[in-house]
């Protein structure tokens, strides 16, 4: 980030945050090439903006499978919000939900998801809320799982498969940050099957989690399923043909695999292959409106943002949070005006090209 809002709630979030916890959030794998890189991908796409077709007021509003979005943004599912902040998870569901917008709470929050809904709920009758899982090495956990989020009231999971193991994450090794604070926990894994009783199970990874286990989760719930990591486009099909509500792209932020592409170059190919018969959804890098914008015109669907929620978090808790949004808001509506549009339809891929290699002439 550079300057601008949200760069200033970087910055105190850094000023505030426990050094080691700001690296847990803030670090990703590896030499943190990816990392970068979803922000730099950004920086070499320009916007090449449609003039003299306006309108005195914008509609950003999405409805996606799981709900509608008053904001083509939602808030990516990032762990352990009680480092960033004592209210935690419940200070970011009050947050999304005033802003209309989904929060995705994950299996990582340490703070149950019954609750988490409750706190969104209390704000707006009809918030949606998320729940982003892994598929469990053993399947009952799972189950249980996805049986506290149909009670919870959740209205969709996002299925996160870009980890079938852990990245590795130097600036955590070098800190010797392996386990939360004392009074803080995975809420979610508590109390579940094979674990200690009253205790947490740790969260575990899968090498061996396949087609199959997706399939699974289908039959154990109407909800809408997303399938959150795919970055090649046979993925996005077969995720499709796997009957997916809708594919999010995304390399976890920089968290996973440090040879991968920019989430915003991985987007275009895997549009093409959905071709439209589910929704599209980016993370990874979003750091203003004008991101946002960008990934929209290339086809994606809304984005999702995971850092700077955090940042915004723990500068100042659900007034952060609240803060973030409504910066992105006002940036996106603000970039829409300036490219000539009405609503989210009116960007369009021939709105984006390369900075630096010349505008060819396209009339799409
Ligand atoms: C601290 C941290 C924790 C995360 N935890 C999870 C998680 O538990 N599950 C998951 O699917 N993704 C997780 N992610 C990845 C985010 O959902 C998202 O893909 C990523 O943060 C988007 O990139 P951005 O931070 O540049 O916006 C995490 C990311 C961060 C930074
Ligand atoms: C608990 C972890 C699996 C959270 C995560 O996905 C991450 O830190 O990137």
């Amino acid at each position: 980030m550079s300057t601008g809002p949200l760069a200033e709630l970087h910055d105190k979030a850094r000023a505030v945050l426990d050094p080691v916890h700001y690296d847990y959030y803030a670090g990703g794998v590896g030499d943190e090439v990816v990392l970068g890189e979803n922000e730099a991908a950004f920086r070499r796409l320009a916007l090449l903006p449609r003039v003299l077709r306006g309108a005195p007021t914008r509609d950003l509003g999405v409805d996606l499978p799981g709900g509608h979005l008053d904001l083509p943004v939602l808030v990516a599912p990032t762990a352990f919000h009680r480092l960033a902040h004592p209210e935690g998870e419940l200070a970011t569901a009050r947050a999304a939900a005033a802003a209309g917008t989904v929060l995705v709470s994950g299996v990582a929050s340490t703070v149950a998801i019954g609750d988490v809904v409750a706190a969104a709920r209390a704000v707006r009758a009809e918030a949606s809320v998320w729940f982003q899982l892994y598929p469990q090495p053993d399947q009952d956990v799972t189950a249980c799982l996805v049986e506290r989020a149909e009670r919870a009231g959740c209205t969709a999971l996002v299925v996160t498969a870009d980890s079938p193991v852990f990245g590795r994450h130097r600036r955590d090794a070098e800190h010797g940050f392996h386990d939360l604070p004392a009074g803080l926990a995975a809420e979610n894994m508590r109390d579940l099957p094979g674990g200690p009783p009253g205790g947490v199970r740790d969260i575990g990874m899968s090498p061996s989690v396949s087609w199959r286990d997706l399939d699974r989760l289908r039959e154990l719930t109407s909800l809408p399923l997303w399938l959150k990591g795919v970055l090649h486009p046979r993925d996005a099909v077969l995720a499709v043909e796997h009957g997916v509500a809708g594919v999010v792209v995304s390399n976890h932020g920089g968290r996973q695999l440090d040879l991968v592409p920019a989430a915003v170059e991985a987007l275009p190919a895997v549009v093409d292959a959905v071709a439209g018969r589910v929704p599209v959804l980016l993370d990874g890098g979003v750091r203003g409106g004008g991101d946002v914008a960008v990934a929209l015109a290339l086809g994606a669907a809304a984005v999702g943002v995971g850092r700077p929620v955090l940042w915004g978090l723990a500068a100042d808790g659900e007034a952060g949070v609240s803060r973030v949004l409504a910066v992105l808001r006002d940036e996106v509506d603000h970039v829409l005006a300036l490219c000539g549009g009405r609503d989210l339809a009116d960007l369009t891929p021939d709105l984006v090209v390369s900075r630096g290699t010349g505008v060819s002439g396209r009339c799409g």
